[in-house]
């Protein structure tokens, strides 16, 4: 019976210059988004001049998101995150011509209004732990927020969309391994230990980082892409 109504139906449709008018552009709309979805000629790269994300990276994704890294220290942008990860995506995709992730990472303290954000990496090289903790000394409030900056690239024509992970917590002395930046000094809310004092695995669960890739993941399953593996292409 169903299968009648679909017949008759079918029969309208296709007699009708509309209906055929709109079977072709879906038939159209369907070939255009398997180009979408079909082959970008080259394996996405991730660039970063940092081994400790890359670990992190690595670690988060598994073989999730299939991806090559290449060390390259490219020149930030100052402004807002998710700008500075946006233009380091722009660079990129011009260097590698191909697909590319980079992210930017920010620590930003509640009191300072949101800085040194973008610009801790500068601030934990010329002042330290020590600095960071003194910056807040007068202020009550040592709360805090991890923020990570993806942005992803499909080439150098493309327009980088990016993917953001927040972290809240404080900013306190120093304790634990010092093998990573300002893990020591931050402690996300609900933990009693500082980044650098969890277990990888338990910070990778956490992290500005991981919420930030989960996004990636989620992106990549939806838009289904097919990248070609022979990179003589
Ligand atoms: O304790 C930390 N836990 C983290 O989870 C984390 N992620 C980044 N960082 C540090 O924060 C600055 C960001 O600057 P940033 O995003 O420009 O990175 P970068 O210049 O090192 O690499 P990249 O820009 O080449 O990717 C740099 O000092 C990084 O070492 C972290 N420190
Ligand atoms: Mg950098």
């Amino acid at each position: 019976m169903a299968l009648a109504v679909w017949h008759s139906l079918l029969r309208i449709i296709t007699r009708s210059p509309v209906g055929r008018g709109l079977l072709f552009s879906l038939r159209e709309q369907k070939i255009h988004m398997a180009a979408i979805r079909a082959v970008v000629a080259r394996p996405v790269t991730f660039v970063t001049g940092n081994a400790k994300k890359l670990e992190e990276v690595k670690a988060i994704l598994g073989q999730s998101v299939p991806f090559q890294s290449l060390k390259l220290d490219l020149p930030e942008l100052q402004g807002e995150p998710e700008d500075i990860s946006k233009e380091k995506a722009r660079l990129a995709a011009l260097q590698v011509s191909g697909p590319v992730l980079v992210e930017d990472t920010c620590l930003c303290f509640n009191a300072l209004k949101g800085l040194p954000g973008p610009y801790i990496k500068w601030f934990l090289q010329k002042i330290g732990h020590e600095g960071l903790n003194n910056l807040l000394m007068a202020y009550e409030d040592k709360s805090a927020y991890a923020l990570c900056a993806f942005a992803f690239s499909l080439g150098p024509d493309t327009e980088p969309i990016t993917f953001l992970g927040k972290t809240p917590g404080k900013i306190v002395p120093p304790r634990g391994p010092n093998d990573f930046g300002w893990d020591p000094i931050f402690q996300p809310d609900g933990y009693e230990q500082t980044y650098a004092e969890l277990p990888k695995e338990e910070k990778n669960k956490i992290s500005h980082r991981s919420k930030a890739l989960a996004m990636v993941k989620s992106h990549f399953a939806e838009a289904g892409y097919t990248f070609q593996t022979d990179t003589s292409l």
